[in-house]
């Protein structure tokens, strides 16, 4: 029982909104509980937000990148713990969270680079001045996170946001509170003044609060769809307001003249089943050749999937696929699996959940091809739709034919054929014989349609934390060589 779950002006204090619980969806146990952030807390956390903001954009940004990096030296320190708290708490394996706690240290590198790329000072000289263009941040930021990275990606706004000078309430998902308070304990510990950083806990209501509230200057968020296009309705006519946001995709990948049948395979599969597809970048939709090496490329791929290892975070060895988040999210999964075979569409693996009380399944294949009314939503989980193609011009328009538009990709071994999909293709991530999950954080992330507001999180995240300022400077005041017309000195 974890009583004094939020952190407000430096101080750890019990919520005292509703109880809520995180379950170890491998295990089906409660693993941390705690009562969520009233309106006040939240307001209170905001007002800390709000007074620690000038002393701490007032330090120099070498003092502020101190912090970080020993934020990112205690992460290093502590990562064997920590990824054992991300696989108990997401059902992700062991192997997988090291990564994700790796990227969270590479984090603090890179957002420094970014800052000073992308927001750093520019001086012009001009006649009788100097121009300048230099960066602000916005002030009080409210900063949400999904569950499927409950570390990294917060971290991929809580990072840049922080050196750049805001100060920020954290709420992360309600899936994940111990790996949210873990991170919050690793930034009290490297020594954040008080209020810089502020943890409220909670479900829907106390993100509405947070969101809701006045005296934030923006929202970076990372979550579905649904909320960010619920959180870009409430800013709507808020042009005072930075509002980022990073959702979900419908993803597509083609295969087309591939030499090396299972190296495709590889690539398919790392792209649709890694973390038990719950990544925004995992392939949903893959587009295979109506011909012989379509059908041998198919055959290859249900069986390497059907012998895809699924088991627990700590197992050993090691399975590819941990459990999903919770044991809803899996029978959520094969609801909608069912729910397109009855649409038409033909099982060629059918995923599976043994039992309804924990997160585990299977991964599913399904063919979709004749399946006429395909709903356009991400499928958040291991579920891979098959679309067999005769012409590559459909197949690309049908790869378009989505409102989101994250990530892409195509396997083939001709470059003219690459640089065919690259021209036509729309989303912000397009790869070519690799997979399209894993995208770097040294590299702009996000996407464009119903995926992003074109504020790509990661390597750009330095852009929408701060504002520039264009200022004209000159010592004195002097009359100007030539006046204007009319002006008499
Ligand atoms: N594009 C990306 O960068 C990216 C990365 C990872 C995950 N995702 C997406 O995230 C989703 C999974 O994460 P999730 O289910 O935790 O997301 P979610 O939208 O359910 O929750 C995200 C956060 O928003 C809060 N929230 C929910 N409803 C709210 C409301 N009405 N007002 C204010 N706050 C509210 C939640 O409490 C949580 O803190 C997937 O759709 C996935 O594609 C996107
Ligand atoms: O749900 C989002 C997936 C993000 C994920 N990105 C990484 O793993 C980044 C790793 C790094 O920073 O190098 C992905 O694209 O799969």
């Amino acid at each position: 029982m974890s009583e004094q779950n939020l952190f407000i002006n430096g101080n750890w204090v019990a919520g005292e909104g509703e109880l809520f619980k995180s379950i170890n969806p491998s295990r089906d146990e409660v693993i941390w509980e705690a009562k969520a952030a009233t309106d006040e807390q939240v307001d209170a956390a905001v007002m800390a937000a709000r007074a620690a903001f000038v002393e701490w954009a007032d330090k120099s940004f070498e003092e502020r990148l101190a912090i970080c990096k020993r934020f990112a030296e205690l992460l290093e320190e502590n990562k064997q713990k920590f990824a054992h708290i991300i696989a108990e708490e997401t059902g992700k394996p062991v192997w997988e969270t090291l990564t994700e706690v790796a990227a969270m240290i590479g984090k603090v590198a890179i957002s420094e680079r970014a800052y000073h790329e992308r927001t750093g000072t520019v001086e012009n000289a001009m006649p009788g001045a100097k121009a300048f263009v230099r960066h602000k941040p916005h002030g009080v930021v409210a900063v949400y996170g999904p569950y499927n990275f409950p570390g990294h990606l917060p971290n991929g706004h809580i990072v840049p946001s922080l050196l750049a000078g805001n100060t920020v309430i954290f709420k992360p998902s309600e899936m994940t509170p111990k790996v949210a308070e873990f991170t919050v304990k690793m930034w009290e510990k490297a020594g954040l003044p008080n209020g810089v950083l502020n943890l409220v806990q909670g479900l829907v209501d106390t993100g509405k609060a947070l969101s809701a509230h006045p005296q934030i200057d923006g929202l970076f968020f990372t979550g579905s769809s649904n909320t960010g296009h619920v959180l870009h309705k409430l800013f709507a006519g808020r042009p005072d307001k930075i509002l980022a946001l990073e959702m979900g995709g419908n993803n597509p990948l083609i295969v087309k003249d591939v030499a090396d049948i299972d190296a495709a395979v590889h690539d398919i599969v790392q792209s649709a089943f890694v973390t038990s597809g719950q990544r925004c970048t995992c392939a949903r939709r893959l587009f295979i050749e109506k011909s012989a090496q379509g059908d041998a490329i198919l055959k290859r791929l249900i069986e390497v999937t059907e012998n895809i290892q699924v088991g627990d975070y700590e197992a050993d060895p090691q399975p590819f696929m941990g459990a999903m988040i919770s044991a809803k999210a899996a029978s959520d999964m094969v609801k909608a699996q069912n729910d397109l075979i009855d649409a038409g569409a033909k099982v060629l693996l059918k995923m599976l959940q043994k039992d309804h009380n924990l997160g585990f399944v299977t991964p599913g294949i399904l063919d979709v091809t004749n399946v006429t009314e395909m709903p356009d939503i991400e499928h958040f989980g291991p579920l891979l739709k098959i679309y067999r193609y005769t012409d590559l011009d459909a197949a690309i328009a049908e790869a378009n034919n989505t409102k989101y538009g994250l990530s892409a990709g195509i396997l083939c071994d001709s470059e003219d054929t690459y640089r065919y999909f690259f021209k036509r293709i729309r989303a912000g991530i397009v790869n070519w014989n690799k997979p399209i999950t894993g995208a770097s954080s040294a590299a702009p992330f996000g996407g464009i349609g119903a995926s992003g507001n074109h504020r790509a999180s990661a390597y750009y995240a330095a852009d929408y934390c701060a504002y520039p300022v264009a200022s004209v400077e000159a010592e004195h005041v002097s009359l100007p060589e030539k006046l204007a017309p009319g002006l008499k000195f």
